[in-house]
């Protein structure tokens, strides 16, 4: 459903350049849920926006679904944010509109894309009862917690069915519990309506959560945990974590700067083929 390589995002302010994205490798499956951690600036709120179509990258490729990124022109783009990619953004209040209920905001997009009123209506109301806000229809944001207002802030992203939903720091600013039933919420539109998600968070309990972590170091993905879940032999589950170095296409992949340190690995290494591994020691000279 996604794919980028080697995907470069340079940001120039004056005659100051910034590599926001220096090359970085990511593929999504359909119907997969992926969180992205990194340390701040390491580029995470850049991808987001590429996938959202809200900016565009400077080089490499970008796929999402259908769509080529680096290739859209301006109405492909008003079209791709419409019906291909749902945003959930951090601040509850930039998701909403104050003086629009929950109702009215959830049919604005589907108002958009013609969709009749009748339909509207009906649609609205289904979502806003998938998201557990049903009682918040008639309601102003001022009028809900953020838990509330990032539920329906799912809503409005989902009005459209896209096939994707983006959400960045969508817990950033709820407290410990509300933001799980939040994650909760968006764990369950994935489950339910297959819609594939890729969600930005500093969180790491929200992160222990999905089955693939991926790690964003200086504007390149580094690593990748994968879950899965285990039966022990007394009967109970147990959630085995996997951390991997990622690789790219030309074979690429970053030593953590802990193992470099502790073994002096510096500028150059020796390589060696094994049976069934290759080792990396350095350079003796
Ligand atoms: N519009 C912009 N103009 C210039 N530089 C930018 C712009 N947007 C982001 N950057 C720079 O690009 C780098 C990556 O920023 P980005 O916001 O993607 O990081 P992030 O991982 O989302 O950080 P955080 O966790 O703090 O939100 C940073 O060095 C940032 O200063």
């Amino acid at each position: 459903m996604i794919v980028c390589e080697s995907l470069v995002r340079i940001y120039q302010t004056g005659s100051i350049e910034v590599q926001a994205l220096q090359g970085l490798d990511l593929a999504v499956d359909e119907g997969e849920m992926v969180a992205v951690v990194g340390a701040s600036g390491s580029g995470k709120s850049t991808l987001l926006s590429i996938l959202a179509g809200i900016d565009a990258p400077t080089a490499g490729r970008a796929r999402v679904a259908d769509w080529d990124l680096l290739a859209m022109s301006r109405g492909d783009r008003v079209r791709y944010r419409r019906h291909t990619v749902g945003f959930v953004r951090q601040q509850t209040a930039a998701n909403l509109v104050p003086y629009l209920t929950s109702r009215q905001v959830v049919e604005l997009p589907l108002a958009a894309a013609r969709v009749s009123a009748k339909e509207r209506r009906i649609r609205a109301d289904e979502l806003l009862a998938a998201l557990d806000v049903a009682d918040c229809a008639e309601r102003r944001p001022a009028q809900m917690s953020g838990g509330q207002q990032q539920r329906v802030a799912i809503a409005v992203a989902l009005a459209n069915q896209p096939r994707v939903l983006l959400a960045d720091e969508p817990t950033g600013e709820l407290d410990t519990a509300t933001s799980a039933s939040v994650f909760e919420a968006m764990r369950k539109v994935n489950r339910e309506f297959g819609v594939t998600v890729v969600v930005v968070t500093h969180d790491p309990e929200v992160s222990g959560q999905v089955e693939r972590t991926v790690a964003i170091r200086d504007g390149r993905t580094s690593s990748e945990v994968l879950r899965r879940t285990e039966t022990g032999a007394d009967g109970d589950t147990l959630v085995i974590a996997e951390e991997y170095a990622v690789m790219d296409r030309a074979g690429r992949v970053q030593i953590p700067r802990e193992y470099r340190e502790a073994l002096a690995l510096t500028r150059r290494v020796r390589l060696a083929l094994e049976a069934d591994h290759v080792t990396i020691r350095s350079d003796p000279s």
